[in-house]
């Protein structure tokens, strides 16, 4: 589905702050997958994550989506990929401040012209199944940090992504949270999508919803 490919990506390259943040990272992730990575505090799970949700470029090595390679393609062109077929939860959830949680989970959708009634029907469905429908209407920063992720969450689901890869996704969940949360994973793994999962918590790792746990040390990817 995704493939990072001798994949290395520095920060300030060329310059005395240069910093390699992954080193040739071999990875693929095969269809209907569930890849938890783990690794210590700036491992490189993050940038490994935003790579492969072409939210930014390898220094050298190469991306493919479905066999294409695509990490050389304009912008354009890796933002119609991100929004027709990968999900990302971030670390920090980026909801939009001056939005409410329904219309943050609403946007992703804009582009793709859905009918206005069934946009709104699966927003709040998908709410409603992360336990935040009661909190639709609020604006998203008067959200609770574990409100607040099960909103990212809901918005990385909202155009129903074949992928999606989630960082650090019950950092802020409470345990019943976090429990449904996994089994979401499972119903998510059920209907054939492919998910890949940045996580300390050893309430993901112990859940069994992993194919495959693989750990990042130092920028380097190694099986856990
Ligand atoms: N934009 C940036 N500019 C410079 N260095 C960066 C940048 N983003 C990340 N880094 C560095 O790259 C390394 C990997 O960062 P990354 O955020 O991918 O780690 P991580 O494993 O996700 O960490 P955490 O578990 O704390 O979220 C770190 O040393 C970090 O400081």
């Amino acid at each position: 589905m995704i493939t990072l490919a001798g994949v290395s990506k520095a920060f300030h390259p060329g310059t005395p702050a240069e910093h390699w943040a992954l080193r040739d990272v071999d990875l693929a992730l095969e269809p209907g997958q569930v890849t938890v990575l783990t690794g210590p505090s700036g491992a490189g799970k993050t940038t490994l994550l935003l790579l492969a949700g072409c939210l930014a470029r390898p220094t050298s090595g190469r991306v493919l989506f479905r066999g294409e390679p695509i990490s050389h393609l304009g912008e354009r062109f890796l933002a119609e990929t991100r929004n027709r077929h990968i999900g990302f939860v971030f670390q920090q959830f980026n909801l939009l401040p001056g939005r409410s949680a329904l219309q943050n989970v609403l946007l992703p959708a804009v582009p793709l012209g859905t009918p206005w009634r069934a946009r709104l029907d699966r927003a709040q469905g998908l709410l409603e199944t992360l336990q935040v429908g009661h909190r639709a209407h609020a604006e998203a920063s008067r959200l609770s940090s574990g409100e607040q992720q099960r909103v990212a969450i809901a918005r990385a689901l909202m155009n129903d992504p074949e992928i999606l890869l989630a960082d650090e996704p019950t950092a802020n969940l409470d345990a019943a949270a976090a429990e449904r949360f996994v089994d979401l994973l499972a119903r998510l793994h059920t209907r054939g999508r492919t998910l890949l999962l940045s996580s300390h918590d050893p309430r993901l790792v112990a859940s069994g919803v992993a194919h495959r746990t693989l750990r990042l040390a130092d920028g380097r990817l190694e099986e856990a």
